[in-house]
């Protein structure tokens, strides 16, 4: 464990996250101690061997509040009450202006700095956890005017230790970016996927890989998202009228048949999804998909992953369609836009049947 957390790190919430955090930090070497109002949650994590239960006696260099947004501001006021005069405390909550406000008057304030890991998935709870979970993936840190420096190092620390990249922002800037990128997101996916419940199963076989991908987060726990988004109405509110005035172009734009203004707005979708980064947070590079066709049988996809690895083209991407009709997976391998056809050749050569 870095030398920046010199002692325990207490993780208060044994859930996805929280138990995915204990996972990395026991990786990296620390001490960890786990709390929960879930017994069953903390025996669990501790069973998977993300920390032991926190006794009296322990005293943390370093407390990550883990728990539901609603319940933020308590327990991070809480660890703070019981904190030790070197004991810094961070919390990982989607939202980051709404639990600072509620300690931001706590006399031990300048010991806490707020944080968001951005990685996670639609389970819940510590059998959903992995210690992999953050690699690679941005942290942001959010410290408020207040917050010692040395409180801020710690932090960073662990988002280090946990393999993640430190992002610096006001709680602010923070609760504004994620309104753009995960809030609202995730209200429209539950907006379209609500439209498929109930819908005729004959309609429903015609699902593809557009429909899952579009409908993904809204698989997450909707009390967990409902805590989240009200957590932080104005950006989120904010946003939702731009989107509705666009919703209303485009009806607008589809009762009267009118193709120029259905394609201006859809031009403007396309430049958003090129304004996302690409992998790794750089550039996004141009690629093309591979299909492929994959028997439905134990070892398949591994034999085809081995096959792209000797042929020397890195996958950028993978997806999996199912044929409704026949027991055959249909594998979307996204590759550099240049390596298409080389790979098509090698696949071919392996007898593997592809498509363009
Ligand atoms: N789910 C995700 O993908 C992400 C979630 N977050 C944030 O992380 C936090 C935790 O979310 P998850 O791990 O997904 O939830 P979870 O439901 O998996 O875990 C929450 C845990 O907190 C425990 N808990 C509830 N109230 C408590 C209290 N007062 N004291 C101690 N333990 C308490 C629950 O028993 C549960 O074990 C939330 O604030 C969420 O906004 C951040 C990044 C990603
Ligand atoms: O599942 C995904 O793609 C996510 O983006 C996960 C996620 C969910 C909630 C957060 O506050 C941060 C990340």
């Amino acid at each position: 464990m870095p030398e920046l957390i010199p002692g325990p790190v207490e993780v208060v919430g044994a859930g996805l996250i929280g138990t995915s955090i204990a996972l990395a930090c026991r990786r990296a070497g620390a001490d960890v101690v786990l709390s929960d109002t879930s017994p069953e949650h903390l025996r669990t994590a501790t069973g998977l061997g993300a920390g032991r239960p926190r006794s009296e006696e322990d005293r943390p260099a370093l407390v990550v509040v883990a728990v539901p947004p609603d319940h933020l501001g308590g327990a991070i006021s809480a660890a703070l009450d019981a904190a030790g005069e070197d004991t810094v405390v961070t919390d990982v909550g989607s939202v980051k202006a709404a639990p600072l406000a509620e300690v931001a008057s706590h006399p031990a304030a300048s010991r806490y700095v707020g944080s968001h890991p951005m990685a996670g998935s639609e389970r819940s709870g510590p059998l959903a956890a992995s210690a992999d979970l953050f690699t690679g993936r941005p942290w942001a840190i959010c410290r408020h005017d207040g917050a010692a420096a040395t409180a801020v190092r710690r932090v960073v620390a662990l988002v280090e230790a946990c393999g993640a990249v430190p992002v610096m922002l006001t709680p602010a800037e923070h609760d504004k970016a994620v309104a753009r990128t995960s809030h609202v997101p995730h209200l429209l996916a539950s907006l379209v996927a609500g439209t498929l419940a109930g819908a005729a199963p004959e309609h429903l076989a015609l699902t593809g890989q557009g429909v899952r991908d579009v409908t993904r987060v809204a698989g997450g726990d909707p009390a967990l998202y409902s805590q989240i988004i009200s957590g932080n109405s104005d950006a989120v509110a904010g946003l939702l009228r731009e989107i509705r005035n666009r919703l209303d172009l485009a009806l607008d734009a589809v009762a009267a048949g009118d193709r120029a203004g259905l394609e201006s707005l859809l031009a403007h979708g396309l430049a958003g999804t090129r304004a996302i980064p690409g992998k790794h947070g750089g550039p996004v590079q141009p690629v093309a998909a591979v299909h492929v066709a994959v028997p439905d049988h134990p070892g398949e996809l591994a034999r085809l992953f081995a096959d792209v690895g000797a042929s020397g083209v890195n996958i950028e991407d993978v997806r999996i369609d199912h044929d409704p009709g026949r027991p055959v997976g249909l594998v979307e391998l996204d590759v550099a836009e240049g390596r298409s056809e080389e790979l098509h050749a090698a696949l071919e050569a392996k007898g593997w049947v592809t498509h363009r």
